[in-house]
């Protein structure tokens, strides 16, 4: 079966989003196949903030359509994507410091406990909220000593580790994370990988937003590069070098419909240090 086989889990065409005379997306497309790290990466300004915006119904495209599953759909907020199924990991670790572990991961989502107590008193189900926390860190293998911490006791890893867990236990679609490792040490920065690797094992598909060309080689099965406000090319790391990506990223390199490059701007292309093949 080729890619072309398969129905994208969450797909755009052509989507448009202006602000006044800026056009932060220009006609974007964009294809997550189920199960894949997808990586968006592209230079500052080229509109990934916004079309990632636009996928999870933070901004609504002024044209183009959106499908999740094969199904067109229409985000009418952040609260309607999630809603949908997709879940995103934001950058600045957006977890509430003085709460425990068990109290982030329900953040919003509170467990009542049951018949009047819960109802009409509004108690929380503590016991429930640890049990099920603690059932979702284990199956993604993320060892905390305990559940009952405050999350400013833990570490940047330690917390991203809390915040993609929240996210995948409520995601039922997609998991998009903004530069999760942008924040870390290099040790914390491989446990981070090694869980999102872990998350796409269970079939979650990932899309990965990321600076860090490393780790997207690392870590994507395949990479959108974004440019000038629109889908450049979509690659798959193994095809292209680091120094290639680069130069696509930033119009040096130009992808033809076969997968090889074309120059595009020889002086830059030089300057990278890069040819077309
Ligand atoms: N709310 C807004 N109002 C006006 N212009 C905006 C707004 N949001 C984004 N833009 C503009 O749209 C373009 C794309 O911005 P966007 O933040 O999506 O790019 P980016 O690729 O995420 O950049 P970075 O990597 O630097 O975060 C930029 O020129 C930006 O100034």
């Amino acid at each position: 079966m080729t890619t072309s086989d398969v129905t994208p889990v969450l797909q755009a065409r052509g989507l448009v989003k202006r602000y006044g005379h800026v056009t932060a997306i220009d006609g974007a497309d964009f294809d997550l196949l189920p199960g894949e790290v997808l990586a968006v990466i592209g230079d500052n300004g080229a509109g990934k903030t916004s079309l990632i915006k636009a996928l999870t119904g933070a901004l609504t495209p002024d044209e183009g359509e959106i499908r999740l599953n094969g199904e067109p759909i229409r985000f009418t907020g952040p609260q309607s994507a999630r809603q949908h199924g997709i879940e995103t990991v934001y950058q600045d670790l957006a977890v509430a410091a003085s709460m425990d572990i068990a109290s982030n991961m329900f953040l919003g989502r509170e467990l009542r406990r049951p018949g009047f107590l819960g109802s009409a008193l509004r108690m929380l189900d503590k016991k429930r909220m640890r049990q099920e926390a603690a059932a979702h860190m284990a199956d993604l293998k993320i060892g905390l000593r305990s559940l009952t911490q405050p999350v400013e006791t833990l570490s940047g890893g330690q917390r991203q580790a809390v915040a993609v867990a929240r996210s995948v236990a409520w995601a039922s679609s997609v998991v998009v994370m903004d530069e999760p490792t942008a924040a870390l040490g290099v040790k914390e920065s491989g446990q981070v990988l090694d869980l999102i690797r872990r998350v796409r094992d269970k079939g979650m598909p990932v899309v990965l937003i990321s600076h860090n060309m490393p780790h997207v080689f690392e870590i994507a099965d395949r990479i959108h590069i974004h440019r000038l406000g629109r889908r450049e090319a979509l690659i798959k790391p193994s095809d292209h070098s680091m120094a290639e990506v680069v130069a696509i990223m930033t119009g040096a390199l130009r992808v033809r419909d076969d997968g090889g490059t074309v120059v595009a701007d020889a002086d830059a292309a030089q300057a990278a240090g890069v040819s077309a093949h």
